[in-house]
């Protein structure tokens, strides 16, 4: 397993080790103790959550406010570009955004702690989206910020625009964002 940094501190890019043989491949998706030795941390993950969706779909921006959840998340067919923004009051990139791209190709996978909003949009014909998450949904607990967000100005790398579920088209405006106690 390798491991990079990202432009925001604590969001980390693992990349599994992969062994080929005639048959195919293998590779661990997720090893605690080696996710330990590389990141110093310990989540618990509570729930596995799969989505599956066409092109140009966009969910997000997401995030639970009191009871947040940190994420990691790959791609097991097809390509996203995968966003993050940080909603920690106290980080020195507080407010700001990165994107990796997710790829059943590349098996990267995107380690997002609890403190930031998250979002995806599909690249491809289709793509099959696995998280896991180290505290339980709550539906009450939701919040959505706009993906199209102008002080955000989140650079999508958009060719038309995006499949979007009714809840997002209502997110909030950053400025009017709830951020976390
Ligand atoms: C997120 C979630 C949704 N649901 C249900 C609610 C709803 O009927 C249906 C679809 O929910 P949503 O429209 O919220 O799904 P979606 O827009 O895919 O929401 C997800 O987006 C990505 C970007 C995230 O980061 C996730 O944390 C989550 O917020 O699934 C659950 O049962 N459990 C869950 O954990």
């Amino acid at each position: 397993m390798k491991i990079a940094a990202t432009l925001l501190p604590g969001v980390l890019v693992l990349e599994p080790t992969v062994f080929e043989d005639a048959r195919g491949h293998f590779f661990e998706a997720f090893n605690a103790r080696q996710f330990k030795a590389l990141t110093g941390l310990s989540p618990e993950f509570v729930q596995d959550n799969q989505s599956h969706s066409k092109a140009g779909v966009l969910r997000g921006l997401h995030y639970q406010l009191h009871q947040p959840q940190g994420k990691l998340v790959r791609v097991i067919q097809g390509e996203i570009t995968d966003v993050v923004v940080d909603l920690r009051r106290q980080s020195p990139s507080f407010g700001q955004w990165a994107s990796v791209t997710l790829s059943a190709q590349n098996r990267r996978q995107l380690w997002i702690p609890e403190g930031f909003a998250h979002g995806f949009h599909v690249r491809s014909d289709i793509a099959d989206v696995q998280y896991k998450t180290t505290a339980y949904w709550s539906a009450p607990d939701e919040r959505c910020i706009r993906w199209d967000d102008p002080d955000l100005a989140i650079d999508w790398q958009l060719t038309a625009p995006p499949l979007l579920s009714d809840k997002d088209r209502q997110g909030v405006y950053w400025r009017q964002a709830e951020l976390f106690p």
